[in-house]
């Protein structure tokens, strides 16, 4: 895999008193187009401890952001949290491709026996996300597993009517991942199906990460380190919870998924393959060593943004991030 762009710029002083002695901005290309963006970009602290990743994506303010940063200064400068497994199982993620592209995906994946489909994105049907389930099975096999995230797209009768039809499609899901937007319609969607359902947003865009769980509106917390503000963070929702949890990426670089990868590996118990496989969707990454699966699994370990910097991120794109970062700090 070639290097991301990478780009140093000033660490500010509210991060150089907690311990980052050094910020890069890195910007990576995606080979399919994953909720709506093609290029990932975002930010690499360095600290005593390592590297931690701060990339919220553009489309959060400040101070849903601070999360994001709260989790990279851990990472930074925080020591992992002991292991309990030495390999984490993990998930080939497929985005809204052709059934040809999903199963050349599941093909190339470093041996992931469960498979996660994009759904009930705008830029396909419910006959085509059928099709891509199809193909998946096709390329999995009986033994492997197929779950599909909607990314709260659909309504409550909307949900009940499409898993029935993916659940035959696949021939049997593994669960529904965010069917619906709110707590609420996640708990009707959860009586009427027999798949189990996962929250994802309603962990980690909630005010309360743990409601979600307490309504009895899920069989399964999604938690991602940066967005549920780190790792010590996600431990205690999955604690709370009381769910089995499945660790994921938010499209982190290899930096970012070395660290869930440690989260997922230091948890009680893992029921489920993790979704952090995502580096296969990159075309380059901060790291000489990426990040991928072999076997199925993921080895965790700490990585380092070793790629030789070039001050090669575009000028524009390095003044939002230097702006953005400065307009966090103060909500930290
Ligand atoms: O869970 C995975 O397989 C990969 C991570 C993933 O799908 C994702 C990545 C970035 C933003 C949102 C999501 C999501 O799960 O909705
Ligand atoms: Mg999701």
């Amino acid at each position: 895999m070639k290097s991301a762009a990478l780009t140093h710029v000033q660490v500010p002083e509210a991060l150089r008193r907690r311990g980052i002695d050094e910020v890069l901005v890195f910007q990576a290309g995606l080979r399919h187009r994953f909720r709506r963006i093609e290029v990932r970009d975002g930010l690499l602290l360095h600290g005593e401890q390592g590297w931690g990743e701060c990339s919220p994506f553009w489309d959060y303010g400040a101070t849903e952001s601070a999360s994001w940063l709260h989790a990279g200064l851990e990472a930074a400068t925080r020591p992992l949290p002991a292991p309990v497994r030495d390999l984490v199982e993990v998930n080939v993620t497929i985005p809204v491709v052709s059934p040809t592209q999903a199963r050349r995906l599941i093909a190339a994946s470093g041996g992931c026996m469960t498979a996660k489909v994009k759904v009930a994105d705008p830029g396909s049907d419910l006959r085509q996300d059928c099709a891509r389930v199809a193909a998946a099975r096709a390329e999995l096999g009986p033994e492997g597993r197929i779950r599909v995230d909607a990314n709260a797209a659909w309504s409550v009768d909307e949900a009940v009517a499409a898993v029935i039809e993916l659940d035959a499609a696949a021939e049997g899901l593994e669960y529904v991942e965010q069917p619906c937007p709110s707590v609420e319609e996640l708990a009707r969607v959860r009586r009427r199906i027999t798949v189990p359902v996962a929250a994802d947003e309603s962990v980690r865009r909630a005010d309360d990460p743990v409601a979600v769980a307490r309504a009895g509106a899920a069989d399964i917390v999604i938690v991602k380190a940066q967005p549920l503000g780190g790792v010590a963070r996600a431990l205690d929702v999955v604690d709370r919870a009381g769910l089995d949890a499945v660790v994921s990426s938010a499209l982190d670089t290899s930096v970012g998924l070395g660290i869930g990868t440690a989260l997922a590996a230091s948890l009680p118990r893992l029921g489920h393959a993790c979704g952090l496989a995502t580096i296969e969707l990159f075309t380059g990454d901060v790291t000489t060593s990426p990040l991928l699966p072999e076997g199925g699994a993921l080895v965790p370990r700490r990585v380092e943004a070793d790629q030789p910097v070039h001050q090669d991120v575009p000028r524009a794109l390095v003044d939002r991030w230097v702006e953005r970062l400065t307009a966090i700090c103060h909500e930290l």
